[in-house]
C-alpha cells in the first residue's frame, strides 16, 4: 500500500467523493497528531506547529506553498510569531477527500525537515 505522504493529490472536482465514514479513521490513524474541527458544517484537519520566531515560521508557510502548488491543493495556513497553523480541507466538496489526508502527511514531513522548530 502506498503510504499518504508518497501518494499524490488527483484534481478535485465539486463531484468527487469526501472521505466515507469507514474511511475516516483508517485515515487519521496515519496522521495521528492531527485534529478535526468542524466549521460552518465543514470538517476539516489542522496542526500547529511551533517555532523559534517568525521568520522560520514564515520559512515554513512558504515551504507549504511550494507544496501545494506543485500539487493544486492549498491550505489554510495562519502564520504567526513562532506558530503556524495548517488546515486542510476541500473547498470544493465542502469537507475532506483523501487529498487532504495525503497533504497532512506531506505537512508532516516538511515540517521534520522545517529550520527553526520548537
Ligand atoms: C481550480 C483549482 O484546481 C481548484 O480550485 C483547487 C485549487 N486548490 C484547492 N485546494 C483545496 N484545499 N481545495 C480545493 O477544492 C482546491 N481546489
Amino acid at each position: 500500500m502506498t503510504t499518504l505522504n508518497q501518494a499524490h493529490c488527483e484534481a478535485c472536482r465539486a463531484d468527487a467523493p469526501q472521505v466515507s465514514d469507514e474511511e475516516l479513521p483508517v485515515l487519521l490513524k496515519q496522521i495521528p497528531d492531527w485534529n478535526i474541527e468542524v466549521r460552518d458544517g465543514v470538517m476539516q484537519l489542522e496542526k500547529v506547529f511551533l517555532f523559534k520566531n517568525f521568520r522560520f515560521a514564515l520559512a515554513f508557510t512558504n515551504s507549504m506553498g511550494a507544496i501545494s502548488e506543485a500539487e493544486g491543493h492549498h491550505p489554510g495556513l495562519l502564520t504567526e510569531w513562532g506558530k503556524v497553523t495548517v488546515t486542510w480541507w476541500s473547498h470544493s466538496i465542502k469537507g475532506l477527500h483523501r487529498n487532504d489526508f495525503i497533504m497532512a502527511a506531506r505537512t508532516d514531513e516538511v515540517a521534520k525537515d522545517a529550520e527553526g522548530r520548537k
